[in-house]
């Protein structure tokens, strides 16, 4: 039965007419009627407490607990149990206690007494009900913001955590910083004593370069200003396996001997032999390789460097190993003086950038071919050359007008310009040489140091020079044009003799201008200046009577040399 029911029941229960009714009957509906109120009031189980409900003060945790609708549940009705411990305890309306049987009005008005009772039990029930649910939000809404603050509070403690953390190594790294503050502080007083020891050291190095240049020049000129190297050449066939009339001593490597067996003109002895007997600053026998030979060379290419003009030149006759000994070949071991000189002076010029020196480079490669001087670095048509002239300059330096001088940084540029002046050499064919070389070809490297830091400077030159050929006309078969060349060369030649036998005599006049050639090499032949001679032999029998006037010419030279070596030792 629904609450609905038992509610519109009361009234009609309260308006009936008891005193139309018998006492049984009354008796007997009556019963029916409160168990139909007893039986609504069902729905206000469960409940614990008949005591009235109190208002709600204060959020309690029991509230807290129960869940919105048995809370509503406990305040609607108590159970029927609960209804009878209800009516047990219930407040009776005065002077119903003890109401006789009859008095069903009484008993009636009694019981809607508890029913309003109950009713504003119920309604106050409700009431709190209402008021636990209001509260009951406001604590899900405090929990909520509770949680979301502590959810704000824990953020930020985990950010206060971290500052933390940060701060630690803050600390740490600051304590850090400081010791490689210090550390750097030592670093810095260390550097500051390195500089001053490098310094120091630098200027010792200076010192010591300065030193070194002038015991190197000491030596250079005790070896003799003007040297004698001689070097024979292997025999290019098979046809001779050994070279009789060349005697090298193998004990001696500065001595070389021409032996020439002759027919006795006495009658009694078959035949005599006739010795030519020379001795050279060093004599490289057929066997000798480049690196030995440049090995000898190489101090008076440091010469150049040190600021010293050094020239080197390669006498001989035709096909003799002038240009070999000079240039060489392509192979590396096969190189010859000129590109190992050029090696030698930029390894040698990046060593002495790191004390301070800095090189500038100008190479030019000049031919003196019948007297006539020919760029060999010249790349326009053949028929627009300019005519060259050897000039002096005001410094009394010698200049070529319309050469080719060109500025170089790098080995390899030289090279390139070597063998573009190959290509441009004049070659002619001969009855001794195939490739025969038929002019005096220089190689001039000028080279400019200075040491801004120390305030020094130094200027030099290098020549090589690959003369041409110095054999008899005779023997050459030379024809008309041949023939001019060859007076040319052998004029050139002597001039040669000449003004090196002058400048180591000392003499007052030197005959430069009697030559291009000469007049050319001016700046490398006297002076400050080392000058260096090889004399190649070529080791065939019938070049013996060239071998011999090459020998001789060398030795002339060679004689200068220790007169020049005898009176410094005075
Ligand atoms: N030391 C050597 N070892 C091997 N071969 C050599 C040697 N010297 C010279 N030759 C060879 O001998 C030949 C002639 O040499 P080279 O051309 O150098 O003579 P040259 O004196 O320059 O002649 P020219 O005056 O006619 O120019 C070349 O084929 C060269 O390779």
């Amino acid at each position: 039965m629904s609450k609905e029911n038992t509610s519109s029941r009361l009234p009609v229960m309260s308006k009936r007419p008891l005193s139309s009714t018998t006492d049984g009957e009354l008796q007997q509906s009556a019963p029916k009627k409160i168990r139909k109120v007893e039986t609504g009031h069902q729905r206000l189980k469960p409940s614990t407490s008949v005591a009235p409900p109190k208002r709600p003060g204060p959020v309690r945790v029991t509230n807290k607990l129960l869940p919105p609708a048995r809370a509503a549940t406990v305040a609607a009705a108590p159970s029927r149990g609960d209804a009878k411990k209800l009516s047990a305890h219930a407040p009776v309306a005065k002077g119903a206690s003890k109401r006789p049987g009859w008095d069903l009005k009484g008993k009636v008005t009694d019981l809607e007494n508890k029913i309003q009772n109950y009713q504003s039990r119920l309604k106050s029930s409700n009431q709190e009900n209402e008021d636990l649910k209001t509260s009951n939000a406001e604590v899900q809404k405090n929990k909520a913001q509770a949680q979301e603050e502590t959810k704000h509070l824990k953020q930020c403690l985990g950010a206060l955590e971290a500052k933390l953390t940060n701060l630690g190594q803050v600390s740490i790294q600051t304590s850090a910083l400081a010791h490689c503050q210090d550390s750097l502080r030592v670093c810095q007083d260390m550097v500051k004593s390195l500089q001053e020891l490098v310094a120091r050291q630098q200027d010792e190095l200076h010192c010591g370069e300065m030193e070194r240049r002038k015991l190197h020049n000491t030596i250079q000129e005790l070896k003799g200003n003007i040297r004698v190297f001689c070097r024979v050449r292997p025999l290019l066939s098979n046809r001779e396996a050994t070279i009789p009339h060349i005697q090298l001593p193998a004990h001696d490597n500065k001595a070389i001997t021409l032996a020439k067996i002759e027919e006795s003109h006495v009658g009694r002895a078959a035949e005599t032999q006739k010795n030519y007997i020379f001795s050279f600053d060093r004599v490289f026998g057929p066997h000798s390789t480049q690196s030995e030979v440049f090995e000898e060379i190489s101090l008076l290419v440091q010469s150049a460097l040190d600021g010293y003009n050094v020239s080197c030149f390669a006498y001989g006759q035709t096909g003799s190993g002038k240009t070999f000994t000079m240039e060489g070949g392509v192979m590396e071991d096969m190189r010859g003086v000129i590109p190992r000189a050029v090696q030698q002076i930029f390894k040698s010029a990046d060593m002495l950038r790191e004390q301070g020196w800095q090189y500038t480079f100008t190479a030019s490669f000049v031919e003196i071919y019948n007297e006539t001087l020919r760029d060999l670095l010249y790349m326009g048509k053949p028929n627009k050359r300019s005519e060259l002239e050897i000039r002096k300059t005001t410094n009394n330096e010698v200049t070529v007008t319309n050469l080719n001088y060109q500025r170089v940084t790098t080995e390899d540029e030289v090279c390139k310009l070597i063998i573009l002046a190959n290509q441009n050499r004049s070659t002619a064919r001969t009855n001794m040489n195939d490739q025969s070389s038929r002019s005096h070809s220089i190689f001039q490297l000028d080279i400019e140091g200075e040491n801004t830091g120390r305030g020094t400077k130094c200027k030099s030159s290098l020549c090589l020079v690959d003369l041409a050929g110095s054999e008899r006309i005779q023997k050459s078969q030379s024809q008309a044009e041949r023939f001019k060349e060859m007076t040319a060369i052998n004029s050139s030649l002597t001039n040669l003799g000449i003004v090196i036998t002058a400048l180591a005599n000392k003499e007052s006049f030197v005959p430069y201008r009697n030559s291009k050639l000469t007049y050319l090499l001016q700046g490398c032949l006297g002076g400050n200046s080392k000058t260096l001679m090889f004399v190649n032999i070529s080791p065939e029998e019938e070049s013996f009577s060239e071998s011999l006037n090459s020998l001789r010419f060398a030795s002339k030279v060679n004689d200068c040399v220790i007169g020049t070596a005898t009176a410094n030792r005075k």
